[in-house]
């Protein structure tokens, strides 16, 4: 490059931010373009014309310049941002969340981060919800063989996706009867014959059918509280499940999430009663009320690996408890620990949970002042939360907490106030 088209590629990009500050973005657009020709290998020019894209919402063009940008400097936190906004309005909700994270990994700011993942969740909510009914939907009820109906997907998802969003028929406050028959009670008459579509594992006279119906296919949200949704009941269980549930109660709404990638054509399955992390035995004790006894991969292998299956799903379960890990008197063994329960939960081939365990050895970082390492491990615990349930969930991923945890760790009483270590435990 001779350094008379550097100083008018200059001088263009300098015309181009004038213009966009007077909000001319046609026009500034127009010379960053002009700068380009001159200065194909400078970032910057199709970074700026990015932004003026951004302004008139043109938002191809937009995600194009990003990725021009990336392709020379591939960790430039600008591009990575503006290409996520441009992502997410052209509904690449996956891609944006894929260059947010990056965005962060690259030192984006979280807080940024954070507030433009809710964004993205939202419409993607928005969008899946508009979906339902149409062409566009990803999933459709049919008939699975062994089980009655079930769930479908109709496209491929990637882990962190959402597959399914729905407002449930009725929420029932508190597990006694007289509870549930005033929910039910305060249904129209249409919504009633809907309900009473519903498959019924308690088909018997003890019952009334509607309880049977509730009992077969309510999801609880809270020891107290339970909701039904219409299209989420005819999801099957497996206890080696491709779906995580999450109730996102400022909407309202049940949301299921793609755990793993999920094939257009494969049935789609959540785990009920969150019993993965049981023995085959108890499961399937657990199980039985539903009159099924289930054959998922896990629960169908053969007897030795079923042995070492159930060895591993115990430790966890024990693991869950934490008064039953390593005490944090031995804080570098205890991460370590944490860690290996998060490698067993990927060789049993379990997709979920893992944030119990890194959000844990997080605390345990940051109390020692380890900033580096409790970053590290709280980062993974928000990715884990965002993918398994939403980026917008305040119960599980963006509470008062965890937000500190993300933003200013620091800030947080409890940080800095054990003995200074530094911990070399990583995935
Ligand atoms: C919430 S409903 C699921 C939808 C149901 N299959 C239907 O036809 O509407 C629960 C019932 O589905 C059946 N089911 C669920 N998971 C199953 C599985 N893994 N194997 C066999 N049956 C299953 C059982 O009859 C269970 O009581």
């Amino acid at each position: 490059m001779d350094a008379h088209s550097t100083t008018e590629a200059e001088s263009l990009k300098l015309k181009g931010n004038t213009l966009f500050g007077s909000k001319d973005y046609e026009g500034a657009a127009k010379c960053y373009s002009e700068a380009m020709c001159l200065q194909p290998t400078e970032p910057n020019y199709p970074l700026n014309r990015c932004f003026a894209y951004l302004k008139m919402k043109r938002w191809t063009e937009a995600d194009q310049d990003a990725t021009v940008v990336l392709r020379l400097d591939g960790a430039n936190i600008k591009a990575l941002y503006r290409r996520a906004i441009a992502r997410k309005e052209q509904r690449d909700f996956r891609g944006a969340r894929a260059d947010l994270f990056a965005f962060i990994d690259a030192g984006g700011d979280v807080k940024v981060a954070i507030e433009e993942n809710i964004l993205i969740a939202t419409a993607e909510a928005n969008a899946v919800m508009r979906a339902v009914d149409t062409p566009s939907c990803g999933f459709r009820l049919a008939p699975s063989p062994g089980r009655g109906m079930g769930v479908f997907a109709t496209r491929p998802f990637s882990r962190g996706d959402l597959v399914m969003i729905e407002s449930p028929l009725y929420t029932a406050h508190g597990s006694g009867v007289e509870d549930l028959a005033t929910a039910i009670d305060e249904l129209s008459e249409e919504d009633f014959e809907r309900m009473m579509q519903l498959y019924n594992c308690q088909d018997d006279d003890s019952h009334s059918p509607a309880f049977g119906i509730h009992f077969t296919n309510a999801l609880g949200i809270d020891s107290d509280t339970s909701v039904l949704c219409l299209q989420i009941s005819r999801i099957n269980h497996s206890c080696d499940p491709n779906l995580s549930f999450a109730w996102h109660a400022e909407s309202n709404t049940a949301r299921m999430f793609a755990l793993r990638p999920i094939a257009a054509g494969e049935e789609l399955f959540h785990s009920y009663r969150r019993l993965i992390t049981f023995t085959r035995a108890e499961r399937h004790e657990r199980l039985a009320p539903f009159g099924f006894v289930c054959a998922c991969r896990t629960c169908a292998l053969p007897y030795l690996e079923r042995v070492v299956s159930d060895k591993r799903r115990m430790e966890l379960s024990m693991s869950w408890k934490v008064d039953q890990r390593v005490p944090v008197s031995q804080p570098a063994r205890h991460v370590e620990a944490n860690a290996q329960l998060v490698r067993l939960l990927r060789t049993e081939g379990l997709a979920s949970g893992s944030d119990t365990f890194t959000a844990d050895s997080a605390v345990v970082c940051l109390h020692h002042g380890d900033w580096d390492s409790a970053r590290y491990w709280t980062l993974e615990t928000y990715r884990t939360r965002v993918e398994e349930f939403g980026a917008d969930c305040y119960e599980r991923t963006i509470h008062d907490f965890m937000r500190k945890l993300l933003c200013n760790p620091r800030g947080l009483p409890e940080a800095g106030k054990g003995k200074k270590l530094v911990f070399k435990t990583r995935l």
